[in-house]
């Protein structure tokens, strides 16, 4: 095991959520994970790493297989001590956020001497693995509006990204489990993945990202009542008030979740909460 060299490390992960994705095999899991496109936020989770074991999100004690396994990968024992304002489960790539948060902080704390696309891949390993994400980690290294055109980590993958930069809105109803639908057939899903990319790519900008996004859980056939409600009032809204703000809504993949552009979610009579692109990507905290 290795021995600690700071008492502490904090890094800030963003959230991501994915508006559409297709699940990609391969032999490794470095090179496995989905090809899509998503918005990271600046809501995002703290995570702060000491020497020592266990895992607390907002104070309380949880289990999470990402984090532990990127711990093994280190050969560290680290106590993880993670805050959010963003619910678990419901399509914020919380589960990405710390397994890739534990990856840099532990990697400070202990010394480890691994660059950043190598801890990139152990967090993106350690998702692909545990069924909790394919493309988060990569996306919330990244920051900004990413593409992910070719799946995996850093070293495999290809990303490019939407150039813009809008505010963002979102309301959660709750979870879906992300283990649970990728555990099962993927190839509706698969399929509507690859021609909303391929949409997006022919032109990429916000609003494309938008249609293909509401698309995608149209035809991969995720869409709840809940958030088909909010995605048609955010439509009539916008509609209504013949202002020049551009709004509209899609589903977070994977969670019974809603996100809007500019001001969509609130002007439709949501109590939505609001943030904005994180374009940095996951980042150490000053000390
Ligand atoms: N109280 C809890 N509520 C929900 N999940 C929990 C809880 N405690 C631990 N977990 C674990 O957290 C993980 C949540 O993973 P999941 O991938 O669904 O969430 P997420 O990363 O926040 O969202 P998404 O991947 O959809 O963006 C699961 O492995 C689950 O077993
Ligand atoms: C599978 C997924 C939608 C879960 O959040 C995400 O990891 C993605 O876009 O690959």
């Amino acid at each position: 095991m290795q021995q600690a060299d700071y008492s502490s490390a904090t890094v800030f992960v963003p959230g991501h959520i994915t508006g559409f994705f297709s699940a990609q095999t391969a032999a490794t899991c470095a090179q496995a994970g989905s090809r899509g496109a998503g918005i990271a936020l600046t809501d995002g989770v703290e995570v702060t790493v000491t020497p020592g074991s266990g895992l607390q999100l907002n104070g309380e004690e949880i289990e999470m297989l990402p984090v532990g396994d990127v711990c093994t990968r280190l050969g560290v024992d680290a106590a993880v001590d993670a805050t959010t304002s963003l619910p678990l489960g419901a399509g914020f790539g919380v589960s990405g956020a710390l397994a890739l948060g534990t990856a840099l902080a532990a990697n400070a704390v202990f010394d480890c001497g691994k660059s950043e696309n190598e801890l990139i891949t152990m967090a993106h390993c350690a998702e692909v693995e545990a069924g909790t994400g394919l493309g988060d980690v990569v996306a919330q290294a990244r920051g900004g509006l990413p593409i992910r055109i070719d799946p995996g980590s850093p070293s495999h993958g290809r990303v490019d990204g939407v150039a813009a930069r809008p505010r963002i809105e979102y309301i959660s109803f709750g979870e879906v489990s992300t283990e649970t639908v990728l555990a099962g057939d993927t190839d509706d899903l698969t399929r509507a993945g690859e021609s909303a990319l391929s949409h997006l790519l022919e032109r990429p900008t916000l609003s494309r990202f938008m249609t293909a996004s509401r698309e995608f859980a149209d035809d991969a056939g995720l869409v709840t009542e809940e958030v088909a409600t909010a995605i048609d009032a955010v439509a009539k809204a916008d509609g209504d008030s013949g202002d020049d703000i551009d709004s509209s809504a899609a589903m977070a993949m994977l969670g019974n979740t809603v996100f809007a552009t500019g001001t969509g979610l609130s002007a439709a009579g949501y109590d939505a909460q609001q943030c904005r692109v994180d374009a940095g990507g996951a980042r150490l905290c000053d000390s």
